[in-house]
């Protein structure tokens, strides 16, 4: 478990982040500059905060109250950079003996050639990283870091640099790589939705050097707590309240039933629970489509009413009925979130 509560002002930002990490991977997700990376340095030891702690699996690494500032070397977090930052002109068993400057030579020999074997890379150790594939790179990159049987895992947008198509197996390849070699906290640092969804078991939502929100992957997905929150995990439609009372509120002059639940400034809707019914007694709206968005599995519609906009994933069959304009567009109650 990781455990980290610092501060950092920097001359136009400041860091304020209090949070926990399980084992299991963590994303943090956020917009660009706002102190995702930075979180990441802090607890590497390659950036110093002004105040706080954090700590690793119950070994205090850092403590500015205390002068506890262990080096960098000496931190077991280990830190991946976002284009795997290998040395070119290492070979690729060079590379994963690198992290183990220090220890006896029977020692490399042994740990190199475990990990050569566990990244399927055995035959390739005089390789230099230019002759790999963009997955074998990041395999070695991996085993690199793990060699040094970190306590934890920090990756910093570890896909960034892979062409979509590969993407999708290189994800596939790593968390199964992950799964079987590595028990501890990961925090992996992403903008893409898609990526953390894919990857990870919790989520912390970052804005402005703060944690807007954290916990379950699942619970953050369906319950955002702000706006802010909400556009962060993808939520299309975010949609401002005028005036609510019990369980209703309006928008744009539209009633609409939200269930009881906290005070709420924005209702958010994601695009997949909209719906298209004949008959609806509740949320069910005349509406026009203004533009279709072709996608593969499903369309991405943008449909209007005289009271909002928003935009629904519609299967592609089904789109012939939506066009009709004899259906009702209806935001069913139980996917509505309350949003401060
Ligand atoms: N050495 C530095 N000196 C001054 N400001 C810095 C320094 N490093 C980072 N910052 C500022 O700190 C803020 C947070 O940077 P950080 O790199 O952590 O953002 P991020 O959330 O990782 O963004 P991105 O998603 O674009 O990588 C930014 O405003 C950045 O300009």
């Amino acid at each position: 478990m990781l455990l980290v509560k610092i501060k950092k002002t920097l001359p136009r930002f400041a860091l304020d982040v209090d949070f926990q990490a399980l084992p299991g991977i963590t994303g943090i997700l956020g917009p660009s500059g706002s102190g995702k990376s930075l979180t990441l340095q802090c607890i590497a030891g390659l950036k110093n905060p002004d105040a706080g702690h954090i700590e690793v699996n119950g070994r205090v690494i850092f403590d500015r109250e205390k002068n506890i500032r262990v080096k960098t070397r000496f931190r077991k977090a280990g830190y991946m950079f976002q284009h795997y930052a290998l040395f070119p002109h290492l070979t690729v068993k060079q590379n994963l003996a690198f992290g183990l400057k220090g220890r006896t030579k029977k020692e490399i020999e042994e740990k190199t050639a475990a990990f050569l074997k566990k990244i399927k890379l055995e035959g390739y150790e005089n390789c230099y990283p230019n002759e790999l594939s963009g997955g074998q790179q990041q395999r070695v990159a991996l085993a690199r870091t793990l060699i040094r049987e970190p306590d934890c895992l920090l990756l910093d947008e570890p896909f960034s640099a892979v062409d979509p198509d590969t993407k999708q197996y290189l994800m596939n390849e790593f968390l199964s790589f992950l799964k079987e070699n590595f028990g501890g906290t990961v925090l992996l640092v992403t903008h893409n939705l898609e990526e953390a969804n894919l990857l990870c078991d919790h989520f912390i939502l970052y804005g402005n050097g703060k944690v807007l929100q954290a916990g379950p992957k699942q619970d953050v997905i369906t319950r955002p707590e702000s706006a802010v929150a909400a556009k962060i995990i993808g939520c299309r439609n975010i949609l401002r309240v005028d005036r609510s009372w019990g369980s209703f509120c309006t928008i744009g002059g539209a009633r609409i039933a939200v269930g009881i639940g906290k005070e709420a400034r924005y209702l958010g809707i994601h695009a997949h629970y909209i719906e298209f019914a004949d008959n609806a007694d509740e949320n069910a709206f005349d509406y026009r489509v203004t533009a279709i968005h072709q996608g593969i599995e499903n369309c991405l519609v943008t449909v209007e009413t005289p009271w909002f906009t928003v935009e629904a994933f519609v299967p592609p069959r089904e789109i012939g009925s939506v066009l009709s304009g004899e259906k009702k567009l209806v935001l069913p109650k139980e996917h509505l979130m309350r949003l401060s």
